[in-house]
């Protein structure tokens, strides 16, 4: 309690000072930092994530080749240029000389660009610096830089592997090669192309489209092993859907002269018409080069001597050289190639009743197809490539073993489109005489190819014939195709495209011209016989097939279905020699019928038996019977002998037809002549409705010295005419006074169309007809070379056919393209080179280069030299001494090498002249010409070369 006075002091609280106006100053500011912190931060946050997402974006959207720039790319610094000790010089191109050279005891091959070639080099350097291009079919790269030559001028240099093999196409002018060669070569080739074709991806690693756009026998070298290394990627360039790349820059395809790159002679007919689709241009360049690819098959197969089955192997000849020479002209080529559509022949020897030979064959025709789409991709050559071997392989040990079978049809498992047609050998109609010994050889190999039909990777297809024991009964079977030999739609579509034509003429067999290619062929069209399709309808009764079953079977004969009818009808290929009949006992039969002997006899009996059955399927199938046997011809009986009778057809084509046939107000005059027709002909002459038999009672004497003439007045406006054995008539039609236009197609049929020329569409030749411009031909003139050329078949030897000039002068403009970018052309600046068969690019802004110099050393190969003649006058700065240029693998030969010690040359004046508007490019073939004969005959002397330039230039010495 005594504390109860203690006060206790209240504690007063002293106000607090009131907060000063810095104090707030700093509170503001404190929380203006933090909101400028957080603003801070997410700007930072907002530009991180753009700038990833940007980045990531850009990543896709940016082409390959900038992300590995080519300078970053570890390949371009592995061997510096001046390590590299030059050796000798191997090759020399347009745009560069190529050297031997060796690095750290290692051969190499080291490519040098003049200065005013470095775009050239910087393209080619950008291609092989892209990512993942190393492949064993390619050359490798190695390195590249800047050298200072001995002139003191700069060269840029590409360290490339080296080929000791050199050229192709200096190999297969000196070599002869086995199949196996053939397939490695065909194969490795192929691979290479593919490779550059393909996009690859490998993690962040992208490979893009590369068309290489200069595909032929010299840009592909061979290493020791036999394999094709793809080189010369001067032209390559990077596509990618319409886009295309220089150095990494993004092009568009469709405002560039993109396809006036090439060599001549390999150029696809779109390329030559102007008419590549640029919108597409990656796939349209592809298609190119899978051209082109055709061509080398075809070229390396023709020096192929197991081919040839024990005859001799024809000498090395460029596509088209035995049609067009060694040197054509941009004309010429677009003549055969575009207008006349035609491609380099097979030779008939190459059977096709060997299975690797007939898809050898059909792999080509599938490459250089005219219709760009329906090329095959160069995985899916590859793919058929590589069944060669297995294939060959199988037939030889089947030959071997099994002999020959008598109830078989060595050609009917033929495609129709294949049996027409004569063999030309270099570009030389023979004949379509069936040689004993062709026919002997036919049956063996038919044989024995029943036996092997069907690849490895079809099994049901051998299963379903040995279940169904087919063999014999049907015709023997066509290999279905693999998925990856998928006959690209578009080839069918080709083929009905030609049924139109083809259905026009109701009431006779064609023969497809485009496809034929056999000397055994065209007989067989005569020889179809209904009996055969009778059997076949019995087995697939007897059997139960369905057409499922059977278009395996019958695939590839689109075009005998085709003509047959619509729909396609189930019908087997026409056959050449009618088989013996051969009976097929039923496995399940209803009737217990006893087994029936295999005889002739037997089968008719059987058939009209089972014929009388009358079934809506054995009405279909009478119905069917009695349309064939009106479609094949007879054989007639006339002096104890049998002859092929000639039908030539008649018919009004387009114009015509679309006016009332009947009655045709002009009178036309048809003659016909050639020493080949048979002894008795009739001709056919239809308008549209039944055929009428104007003149059967002439006659016709193959003996008989002068050639014959055949006349037949018709009332019918347009004219068809189709030969069966290979001669080619000449027709003539007179419209009142007027002669209307003769289209003389170099198959083997004639036709003249109306005055306007609406009617005819030319097709794919079966000869290689070469406008000879220089030769004013008249009719008269095409009877003496036909009478010749029949001479030459008569001696067994090669025989041609020559249009004569007025014809092409005449004949229709060629076909413009539709629907398609036409490639912009640049009339000033050159198409083509002054020395060479090629078409170049020009010097600008594509960066890819034109008119490049260099000459070709193959002897009777195409050559091509400087277009900028200044070039040369240091073409080889890095050689003490003057070395001898030779391909590869003649080193050694002294007359293949070029002495380029000294320099001196003479500048003519061209006096060639053209009337076309390429008159520079004529001029420049005929000094092409000349520089190429001074290349074979004047070694070691002065060369002197005309050229469009004006001033003479110093060129060289061979
Ligand atoms: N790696 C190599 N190995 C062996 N020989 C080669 C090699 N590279 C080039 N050659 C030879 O040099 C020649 C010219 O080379 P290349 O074709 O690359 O030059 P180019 O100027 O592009 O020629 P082109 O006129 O064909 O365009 C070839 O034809 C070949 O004979």
């Amino acid at each position: 309690m005594c504390n109860v006075d203690v006060v206790v002091p209240e504690v007063v609280e002293e106000p607090s000072p009131p907060p000063l106006a810095e104090d707030k100053k700093d509170e503001a500011a404190d929380k203006s930092y933090l909101w400028l912190w957080v603003l801070l931060i997410v700007a930072f946050v907002l530009l991180g994530t753009c700038i990833v997402v940007g980045a990531r974006r850009w990543k896709r959207t940016k082409p390959p080749p900038l992300d590995l720039p080519p300078e970053e790319h570890p390949a371009s610094s592995c061997i510096d240029l001046e390590s590299v000790k030059i050796l000798e010089t191997i090759g020399q191109g347009r745009f560069g000389t190529a050297y031997r050279a060796i690095v750290d005891e290692e051969e190499v091959a080291v490519k040098m660009f003049p200065q005013h070639h470095k775009s050239s080099y910087t393209n080619e350097k950008y291609i092989y610096s892209l990512p993942l291009m190393e492949h064993s079919n390619l050359l490798s790269y190695l390195g590249s830089g800047e050298r200072v030559g001995q002139d003191g001028n700069i060269y840029y240099g590409l360290v490339l592997s080296y080929c000791p093999k050199g050229r192709l196409s200096t190999y297969l002018s000196e070599n002869t090669i086995t199949w196996s060669t053939f397939c490695s070569i065909a194969l490795s080739a192929t691979r290479g192309l593919a490779h550059l074709h393909s996009e690859i991806r490998k993690g962040d690693t992208k490979k893009p489209c590369i068309c290489h756009r200069d595909f032929n026998t010299r840009n592909l070298l061979l290493n020791e092993n036999m394999q094709v290394i793809v080189s010369d990627l001067g032209f390559a360039i990077h596509t990618q859907g319409s886009k295309y790349y220089v150095n990494g820059e993004e092009q568009h395809a469709e405002t560039s002269s993109l396809t006036d790159v090439g060599t001549l002679r390999y150029m696809a007919p779109e390329v030559l018409e102007g008419a590549v689709n640029l919108r597409d241009c990656e796939a349209a360049l592809k298609q190119i080069d899978i051209y082109a690819l055709g061509l080398v098959l075809w070229e390396c197969a023709a020096r192929c001597h197991e081919l040839y089955q024990g005859l001799q192997t024809p000498p090395y000849m460029l596509p088209f050289q035995a049609e067009i020479g060694l040197h054509p002209s941009f004309e010429q080529v677009q003549v055969l190639v575009v207008r006349n559509k035609a491609r380099p022949l097979f030779p008939s020897v190459w059977k096709d009743t060997n299975p690797a030979t007939r898809l050898l064959k059909e792999t080509i025709d599938d490459c250089w197809d005219y219709d760009a789409d329906a090329r095959l991709s160069a995985m899916c050559v590859e793919g058929r490539l590589t069944e060669l071997p297995t294939l060959w392989d199988r037939y030889k040990l089947s030959l071997g073993i099994n002999g020959v079978s008598p109830t078989l049809n060595p050609m009917s498992n033929l495609p129709l489109s294949q049996r027409a047609g004569e063999m030309i050998n270099g570009g030389k109609i023979i004949s379509n005489v069936i040689t004993p010994r062709d026919k002997e050889s036919s049956v063996s190999e038919a044989t024995v190819e029943t036996t092997i039909t069907g690849s490895p990777s079809e099994p049901s297809l051998d299963v379903f014939l040995a279940k169904n024991q087919l063999i014999g009964t049907l015709q023997p079977p066509i290999p279905s195709l693999q998925p990856h030999q998928g006959r690209n739609p578009c080839m069918e579509r080709n083929l009905i495209r030609e049924i139109p034509h083809e259905i026009s003429v109701s009431g006779n067999i064609l023969i497809d011209p485009l496809k034929s290619n056999d000397i055994n062929s065209i007989n067989s069209i005569n020889t179809i016989n209904a009996a055969n399709l009778i059997d076949v309808q019995h087995a697939i009764e007897s059997h139960g097939l369905t057409n499922e079953h059977l278009m395996p079977l019958l695939n590839g004969h689109s075009n005998t279905a085709s003509v047959m009818s619509q729909p396609r009808p189930m019908l087997p290929p026409p056959t050449l020699v009618p088989p013996i009949p051969y009976l097929q006992n039923e496995v399940h039969s209803v009737d217990n019928q006893p087994k029936r002997q295999n005889t002739a006899m037997q089968v008719e009996n059987y058939d009209n038996r089972r014929a009388s059955k009358g079934s809506s399927w054995r009405r279909w199938r009478s119905a069917w019977e009695e349309r064939l046997k009106s479609l094949i011809p007879r054989r007639r009986h006339h002096n104890g002998e049998d002859e092929e009778r000639q039908e030539i057809l008649i018919t009004p084509t387009s114009s015509s037809l679309s006016e009332p046939p009947t009655p045709l107000p002009a009178t036309q005059s048809v003659t016909v002549a050639s020493p080949h027709l048979a002894l008795q002909t009739e001709v056919l002459l239809t308008n549209g409705g039944p055929h009428t038999v104007i003149s059967p009672n002439h006659t016709l004497n193959s003996q008989h010295s002068a050639l014959p003439n055949y006349t037949s007045e018709t009332e019918i406006g347009i004219a068809k005419l189709h030969f069966q054995n290979g001669f080619a008539p000449i027709i003539k039609s007179r419209q009142g006074s007027k002669d209307s236009g003769l289209n003389k197609s170099s198959e083997n049929s004639v036709s003249f169309v109306d005055s306007d020329n609406s009617c005819e569409k030319l097709r794919r030749p079966t000869t290689l007809i070469l406008p000879d411009r220089s030769h004013k031909g008249t009719i008269n003139n095409v009877e003496e070379e036909i009478k010749s050329s029949v001479d030459n078949i008569d001696h067994n030897e090669e025989s041609k056919v020559t249009d004569s000039a007025p014809e092409v002068e005449e004949s229709p403009p060629l076909r413009k393209a539709k629907h398609r970018v036409k490639t912009p052309r640049r009339p000033l600046n050159p198409r083509l080179s002054l020395y060479d068969d090629r078409i170049m690019g020009c010097e600008g802004e594509t960066g890819v280069q034109a008119g490049k110099g260099g000459g070709h050393l193959d002897v009777g190969l195409s050559h091509s030299l400087p277009l900028h003649m200044n070039a040369l006058s240091g073409q080889q700065p890095f050689l003490a001494s003057s070395v001898p240029v030779s391909s590869a693998s003649s080193q050694n030969n002294s007359a293949a090498s070029l002495r380029c010690s000294k320099l001196v040359s003479s500048a003519n004046n061209s006096s060639s002249s053209s009337s076309s508007s390429r008159s520079s490019s004529s001029r420049s073939s005929s000094s092409r010409a000349s520089s190429r004969e001074g290349s074979q005959g004047l070694l070691g002397q002065e060369l002197t070369f005309s050229c469009t330039q004006p001033n003479p230039q110093t060129i060289g010495v061979l």
